[in-house]
């Protein structure tokens, strides 16, 4: 039997790929990663016709199980509050989502960079879903959009996610709080809910262009109260829930947790 050219080139594809997964660590973390992306564009054509976070939320839960990262969640007690809150997490990397989805309250909304809203499906997806966009290149327009969430959390009881630090930090440490999420709950005189995920560099690195299996933990810290502040007071509490946050990401560092196996190899 002949082989056509086309037969020939899908052969040494097929031959091909799985060795090249399996020795080249930089071809398996861009696999790894355009899978991530594509799969998520996709489930979000799913998610289009529900726009409910909560919906996005149950659909993003199993692609922890895909990838064989093992999230554990510390203090999920202190998410117990009826009043609405703002929490402030640690941005690393996209990744993040899976550790967001984990313990995503109910009735609680992300903050995102505008060029999010042009992310395709999965940009369609969450403007339908209510996510708050914000421009980072026209100052007043976010600190606006910020102030009108302050009234909206009060007047539709919800809660809002933000990620103080405004952009990815692969550094391994916490980069300069910026203050919007600070000032949106002292508008709103809600508590701040501090939430940190230890570091992915047991597992993922941008840098090294590694994406292996492993784990992370995700804390909850108690919730810091804002009632009674007034603006000037902004820059103490930043640096003060900066200061909480950072003490418990070194201290989930050094706990250095194992590897754990199963998942995308
Ligand atoms: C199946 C499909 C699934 C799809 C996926 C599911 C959905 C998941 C969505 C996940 C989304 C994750 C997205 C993550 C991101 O996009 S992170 C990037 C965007 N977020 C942020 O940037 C938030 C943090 N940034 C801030 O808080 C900034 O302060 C900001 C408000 C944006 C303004 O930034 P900037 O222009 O850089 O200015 P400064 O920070 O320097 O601030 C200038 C002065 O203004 C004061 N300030 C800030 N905010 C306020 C406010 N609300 N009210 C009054 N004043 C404010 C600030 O304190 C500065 O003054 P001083 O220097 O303190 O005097
Ligand atoms: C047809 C258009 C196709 C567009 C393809 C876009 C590919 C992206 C696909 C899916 C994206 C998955 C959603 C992940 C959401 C994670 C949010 C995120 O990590 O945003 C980064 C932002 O916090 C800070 O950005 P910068 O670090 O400042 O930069």
């Amino acid at each position: 039997m002949e082989l056509s050219v086309a037969q020939w080139l899908l052969v040494i594809c097929l031959v091909a790929f799985p060795l090249l997964y399996e020795w080249s660590i930089t071809f398996k973390y861009f696999c790894k990663m355009a899978f991530y992306n594509g799969w998520i564009l996709t489930l979000a054509i799913l998610a289009i016709p529900i726009f409910l976070l909560l919906f996005l939320r149950f659909m993003l839960l199993h692609i922890k199980y895909l990838y064989g990262i093992k999230i554990e969640v510390r203090g999920w007690e202190n998410f117990n509050i009826k009043e609405p809150y703002v929490v402030v997490s640690n941005h690393q990397s996209s990744l993040d989502l899976l550790g967001m989805m984990e313990i995503l309250p109910g009735r609680c909304v992300p903050i995102a960079k505008r060029e999010l809203m042009y992310a395709g499906t999965a940009g369609l997806a969450c403007w339908l879903a209510g996510v708050i966009f914000i421009n980072r290149k026209k100052t007043d327009d976010a600190i606006s959009v910020m102030s009108e969430a302050a009234e909206t959390m009060l007047k539709e009881d919800v809660r809002v996610w933000v990620f103080p630090e405004g952009t990815r930090n692969h550094s391994g440490s916490l980069l300069p709080f910026k203050r919007g999420a600070f000032h949106l709950a002292v508008q709103a005189q809600v508590p701040v809910i501090p939430v940190v995920m230890s570091s992915y560099k047991d597992f993922y690195s941008k840098k090294d262009r590694k994406f292996a299996t492993g784990k992370c933990t995700v804390r909850i810290l108690p919730g810091v109260p804002t009632l009674g502040l007034s603006p000037d007071d902004v820059p103490d509490l930043t640096d003060r829930v900066r200061g909480l946050m950072l003490d418990a990401f070194s201290q989930m560092s050094t706990e250095r947790p194992g590897k754990e196996p199963g998942g995308i190899h």
